[in-house]
């Protein structure tokens, strides 16, 4: 199989450290506007994870471990020990942003962990361990390309939901990872994408994200993905993770549970695509998961235009939970498993 040309599949940066502030693509703007905002401070960081300007748990993990260094800059602290106290309630900010994504927590607790045994230099040993997050991510989501890629067959046809790609990671993505490794090494010829309402990831992010790569998407409605599996044009539905219980259970964007239902009914593969800081061996199932819910006014309009009469009753979770029974493979940076349980989870997290 050809070799993939990552620089070619990854050349947008969602995340731009400047030494002294953070700079984020504002993904609440895209793909109309491809503006970045600053935030100088740990609260504007934790602001813009809970408002979506950097969304995708791989991406906010890393964006709260540079909201952790900016909060090194707001504390005086002689070591480590003493930084760790001094920080805890901006940390503790930044973790409250979002619920469901266990990349937030994980990388906080990377953070925390940077800091045992460091002396003066605890604001540097941070910022390297910033850095090192991001930069294991990058590593992470190119090897799991090639990881998933190499399970779909020459000539396939693949539907994703929600945003999987650069802009929810460091770069390259998880599950449009697998999709851009198996489109440059000829596997994949169809690629369709969810649009993912209600906030669009799959219509604003994806479709632009696969267009600045010379990917064409075909975009369709969530409603229509069923219609789509019968026709037989995709065989596999592959899709990312927020978090990996330890048996597999898998939280995701709302509508990814209804996809796996399909898929099994029609006979397709269901991939899950996320690096192993996605995976959460301390919470035994996906029952224990907390399920964002956001503001029911994210459903009541799209671009501007209203969707709905003012002051109906909506409900709007943003995630939802595959059990593992409908999961055919997790991909991870570490390998593959196959028929995800709990005793497969076990042997590839032993620990
Ligand atoms: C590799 S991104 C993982 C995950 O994050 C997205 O959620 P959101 O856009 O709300 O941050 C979506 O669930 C992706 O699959």
């Amino acid at each position: 199989m050809t070799d993939i040309d990552f620089d070619r599949y990854d050349r947008i940066r969602p995340i731009r450290w400047t030494g002294d502030a953070l700079e984020l693509l504002d993904q609440r703007r895209l793909p109309f506007q491809v503006e970045y905002v600053r935030c100088g401070d740990s609260d504007a960081v934790a602001a813009a994870i809970h408002a979506l300007t950097v969304r995708g748990a791989p991406a906010i993990g890393i964006a709260a471990a540079w909201g952790a260094v900016l909060a090194a800059r707001e504390v005086e602290a002689a070591d480590g020990v003493a930084a760790l106290a001094a920080l805890e309630p901006a940390l503790q900010r930044l973790n409250a942003a979002r619920p469901t994504a266990v990349n937030l927590a994980w990388a906080l607790a990377r953070m925390r962990g940077a800091l045992a045994g460091a002396g003066a230099d605890w604001r540097a040993r941070l910022e390297r361990e910033a850095q090192a997050i991001a930069e294991e991510d990058l590593a992470a989501n190119r090897r799991m390309g090639a990881l998933g890629a190499a399970l779909i067959a020459p000539g396939s046809g693949v539907l994703t939901h929600c945003n999987t790609g650069s802009l929810a990671t460091a770069g390259f993505g998880t599950a449009l990872g697998v999709i851009r490794a198996g489109v440059a090494q000829g596997r994949i010829d169809r690629v369709y994408a969810g649009e993912t309402r209600p906030w669009l990831q799959g219509a604003r992010l994806t479709v632009w994200e696969l267009e600045q790569d010379g990917i064409a998407p075909t975009l369709i409605a969530d409603a229509a993905a069923s219609h789509l599996m019968k026709s037989g044009q995709v065989q596999w539905v592959v899709v990312g993770a927020d978090r990996i219980c330890a048996n597999g259970d898998t939280a995701n964007k709302i509508g990814t549970y209804q996809l796996a239902i399909a898929a099994r009914h029609h006979g397709l593969k269901f991939m899950v695509a996320a690096p192993s800081s996605t995976v959460d061996m301390a919470t035994p199932s996906g029952d224990a998961i907390e399920i964002e819910e956001r503001d029911p006014g994210e459903l009541f309009g799209v671009g501007g235009v209203r969707t709905a009469a003012e002051n109906v009753g909506a409900w709007n979770p943003v995630f939802d939970v595959t059990p593992h029974e409908l999961i055919d493979a997790i991909v991870t940076e570490r390998g593959v498993i196959e028929r995800p349980d709990a005793a497969a989870m076990r042997a590839a997290f032993p620990g």
